[in-house]
């Protein structure tokens, strides 16, 4: 089978929203599809009234397919430091027609303030690999290993949009959504993540050739790069700064900003300034957040959103022996 799905974008393209339906009769919620981590987790009738703030809400009593996973819990903390946690049950999982009956559902029994507080974001839906999975003592497998078997191809795509509606489909590749050729990296996912070699970078008459570790992250919002890349970048803007209180490099919104350049095997990723003038970060609304930020003392670089509306990637986990990693020119 295959299946195509809308990724919605919340204010400022922070995370990208994907209706899901879960159990019979479906219930409806709205997932942060996140390539970074490996839980299915929701919002659900088990979750705190006082940390419920709009979210729809799973109720497993009143699916007729939901079974609870007895003695399975789940704890996750993300790149920001927000956290939740649960336990297991299994139900039936729909994704834009693309099926999972007795897939993992993480109920939340436990979420932290920004995720209370994100309230159209009614959960996550995990695709890095199931070896990262947090539920105990018997690791789950995530919704994409469990239906690759059925799927025509062994690959997921995202096409991620600047302020729009983009696209993940699942077991097919839209030959219409990108253009050129897709170069395809090998992946280690030895880290459970989708981590790939970019093979150097480009802003303005500034180039590197040397390669750089990175993971596809479809739940970071920003692309956290190395610190030469975002000395290079910034000091080709007028005005630009690290500023400590807003949390990082910051720049007059009215200044001309360079677009960034990254190479994934023979393919060059442009990302547009539009992308990098990411979103005003101050009161009197003068200065502007960087879409490229360092990715210090993480230990690899994180294309998140930023990076990634700039192309159409496959998350390819079997068409040959070891994973990869696809990016083409959209
Ligand atoms: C409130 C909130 C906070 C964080 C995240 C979040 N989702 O994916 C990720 C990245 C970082 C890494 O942990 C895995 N992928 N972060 C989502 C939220 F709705």
């Amino acid at each position: 089978g295959q299946g195509s799905a809308a990724a919605v974008p919340e204010k400022d393209d922070i995370q990208y929203l994907t209706p899901v339906q879960i159990g019979t009769p479906p219930q409806t919620l709205n997932l942060d599809f996140d390539s970074g981590s490996s839980d299915l987790w929701v919002f659900s009738s088990q979750t705190p009234s006082r940390q419920v703030n709009g979210q729809a809400q799973y109720d497993p009593a009143k699916s007729s397919t939901s079974s609870k996973v007895e003695g399975q819990t789940w704890s996750i903390s993300y790149g920001d430091g927000s956290a939740s946690s649960g336990v297991v049950y299994t139900d039936a999982v729909d994704v834009a027609g693309v099926r999972v009956p007795n897939q993992a559902v993480e109920v939340a029994t436990k979420v932290s303030s920004s995720f209370s507080a994100d309230e159209n974001n009614d959960g996550l839906l995990g695709l890095a690999f199931s070896k990262i999975n947090t539920v105990k003592p018997t690791k789950q497998t995530t919704f994409f290993d469990n239906v690759m078997k059925n799927l025509d191809m062994p690959v997921w795509t995202s096409d991620l949009k600047n302020d729009a509606p983009g696209t993940y489909n699942f077991g097919y590749i839209d030959e219409s959504a990108y253009e050129g050729e897709i170069s395809y990296v090998p992946v280690d996912s030895s880290q459970g993540f989708w981590s790939f070699e970019a093979a150097g970078w480009s802003v303005g008459n500034v180039s590197s050739t040397a390669p750089f570790k990175g993971i596809a992250d479809t739940g970071t919002s920003l692309a956290m790069l190395p610190q030469e890349v975002n000395t290079a970048y910034y000091k080709q803007v007028p005005g630009a700064a690290m500023s400590y209180s807003l949390g990082g490099y910051v720049f007059p919104c009215d200044a001309k900003i360079p677009e960034f350049t990254f190479k994934v095997g023979d393919v060059s990723i442009t990302i547009p300034p539009s992308f990098i003038n990411y979103a005003v970060a101050d009161e009197e609304g003068k200065k502007c957040f960087g879409g490229i930020q360092p990715d210090t003392d993480i230990g690899f670089s994180i294309f998140g959103d930023v990076a990634l509306k700039a192309a159409f990637v496959v998350f390819d986990a079997g068409s040959e022996a070891a994973p990869r990693l696809g990016w083409a020119k959209k």
